[in-house]
């Protein structure tokens, strides 16, 4: 697992291990870490041509003792103070010592840069750059040098992962003692580029329950409900779809197909798609009456293309076992109707419809996720599976469990009806008997990876493909030697 801490978190926990530290121990192990990272993506330390972007904080004191452990190694240094009076003494005294310098003019130093490092600002930035960084920031982006955040991109906001203004995107984010909420959600996350973590004993000091968590293949593994020798399909779990309709007949079959591959020993379709179903799964129990006479299920996934199925909705919602409720579904449902249930339910928006049920625009969804899932969560009383390009799963628990994060997927998800697949799966999950948030998040998860496998070396993938390749997902995430795999390839 890995997770990502608040701000007042770290900043907490660096007190705690600061008083016990002698001054600047903490500086220098970060400054540390992050000149290796430097000298690793430079190959050759000695002549390389390295500017510091250099804010006010502290931010800016680990960019210059950074720079100035890689000037002791042959590597020609500049500063560029943003804020020449309150640059870091410290910091700027040993880059000197070291045989750095103040750039005369910031614009040629950027020009001819092999590395840029970002020490404008980490967790203490707000609001975007400010507008004499943002030049700046423009002209490190459109040189030839790589560019190497220090702790965060400059100009995202640590706790949201939201982006108000410009920020400076990087290459590598070199992080200290644990990942940010902004490396983990998007728009936030896309400026980060890859992240590499640098331990500074914080671990001890952080609290246990962390803001966010990003599954692993041991954690999805964990979870995945495995036959015992004497489980019968009963026991496994049976799982109602109610989805598709005349209009939209391939949801029904895409939701089932994600069912029949999510561990449940059965799958129950209920709706006018029935033929369709049957036709391409034999294996599927199919009725075309109401969900309410179709037989015992041990959870109900309901509204992928259901179109205008208001009464299959209420009907499901009723029932005193876990739903799952999806795209038109979302529509369909009244607040009250989930916000009654005793058993747990999982709504699954993408960023509009989450929009239609916050009542705002689709922009300030994408633009604030992890607050829209959160907001969504307490307003239902419900566990929120908000999808997109940082799948959120949120529980309406006023964040006592951290919201879970998918780290695994592809751009090429968004093709219609990957989403169906998704809710198959996930309601297949819950049906043998996880809990809604462990259900939503390893779901994401399967599914993010089925979705890499299929795309593996950029080809586009068909909601079926991704269906299809959700055994070999299985088996990547059980593999105790299994790597996960490398981030995906962009469209
Ligand atoms: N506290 C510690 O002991 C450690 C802190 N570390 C570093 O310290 C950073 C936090 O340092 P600070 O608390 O000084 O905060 P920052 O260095 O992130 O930034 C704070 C400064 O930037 C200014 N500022 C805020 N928003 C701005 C904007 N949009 N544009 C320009 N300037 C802006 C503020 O006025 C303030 O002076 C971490 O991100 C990390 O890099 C590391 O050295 C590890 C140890
Ligand atoms: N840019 C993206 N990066 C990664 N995954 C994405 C992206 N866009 C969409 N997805 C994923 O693709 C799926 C699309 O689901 P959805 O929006 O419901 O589409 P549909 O209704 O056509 O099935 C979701 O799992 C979502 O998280
Ligand atoms: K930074």
């Amino acid at each position: 697992m890995r997770s990502a801490y608040t701000v007042e978190a770290v900043r907490h926990a660096e007190a705690q291990l600061m008083a016990r530290l002698p001054e600047g121990a903490l500086m220098q192990r970060a400054a540390a870490g992050l000149a290796a990272a430097c000298a690793r993506v430079l190959g050759r330390v000695y002549g390389a041509r390295v500017v510091l972007l250099v804010g006010s904080g502290a931010n800016g004191g680990d960019a210059l003792f950074a720079g100035a452990r890689l000037a002791r190694r042959g590597a020609g240094v500049t500063a560029v103070p943003l804020a020449p009076g309150r640059t870091h003494p410290a910091g700027l005294a040993a880059l000197l010592k070291a045989g750095g310098a103040v750039a005369e003019d910031p614009f040629d130093a950027l020009a001819g840069a092999d590395l840029v490092v970002d020490g404008i600002t980490g967790i203490g930035g707000h609001g975007g750059l400010r507008p004499d960084a943002v030049p700046l920031a423009r002209a490190a982006r459109g040189s030839n040098a790589v560019v190497v955040a220090v702790d965060l991109p400059s100009g995202v906001e640590a706790d949201t992962g939201e982006v108000p203004g410009e920020a400076l995107r990087a290459d590598l984010t070199v992080t200290f003692g644990t990942h940010k909420p902004a490396l983990l959600v998007d728009p936030a996350r896309e400026y980060a580029g890859a992240v590499h973590l640098v331990d500074i004993g914080l671990g001890g000091e952080l609290p246990s329950v962390p803001a966010l968590e990003a599954l692993q293949h041991a954690d999805v593994a964990r979870m995945l409900p495995l036959p015992a020798a004497e489980s019968d399909k009963y026991r496994r779990g049976v799982v109602g779809v109610v989805a598709g309709s005349a209009r939209y007949p391939g949801a029904a079959v895409l939701a089932v197909a994600g069912a029949l591959r999510g561990g449940a020993g059965a799958v129950r379709y209920v709706g006018p798609g029935a033929a369709a179903v049957i036709a391409r799964f034999p294996e599927c129990l199919v009725s075309t009456g109401r969900p309410g006479e179709a037989g015992r299920v041990q959870s109900w996934v309901v509204g992928p293309g259901i179109g205008e199925m208001r009464e299959g909705v209420r009907e499901v919602l009723a029932s005193d076992v876990p739903v799952l409720v999806d795209a038109d579904g979302l529509r369909l449902l009244e607040a009250s109707e989930v916000r009654d249930r005793t058993a747990p339910t999982l709504l699954t928006p993408h960023a509009g419809e989450a929009a239609a049920l916050l009542g705002c625009a689709r922009e300030e969804v994408e633009a604030g996720r992890l607050a829209a899932a959160r907001e969504l969560a307490a307003r239902y009383g419900a566990t929120v599976l908000l999808k997109g390009s940082t799948t959120l799963v949120a529980a309406p628990d006023g964040g006592r469990s951290p919201v879970r994060v998918n780290p695994m997927g592809t751009p090429w998800l968004a093709t219609a009806g990957s989403g169906d697949v998704l809710s198959g799966l996930a309601g297949s999950l819950l049906a043998a008997g996880l809990g809604a948030r462990d259900a939503g998040s390893a779901a994401a998860y399967l599914h993010g990876l089925a979705a890499r496998l299929a795309s593996a070396r950029g080809v586009p993938l068909t909601a079926q493909e991704v269906a299809a390749a959700l055994p070999a997902a299985w088996r990547g995430v059980r593999d105790p030697h299994g790597d996960e795999p490398p981030e995906p390839d962009r469209p």
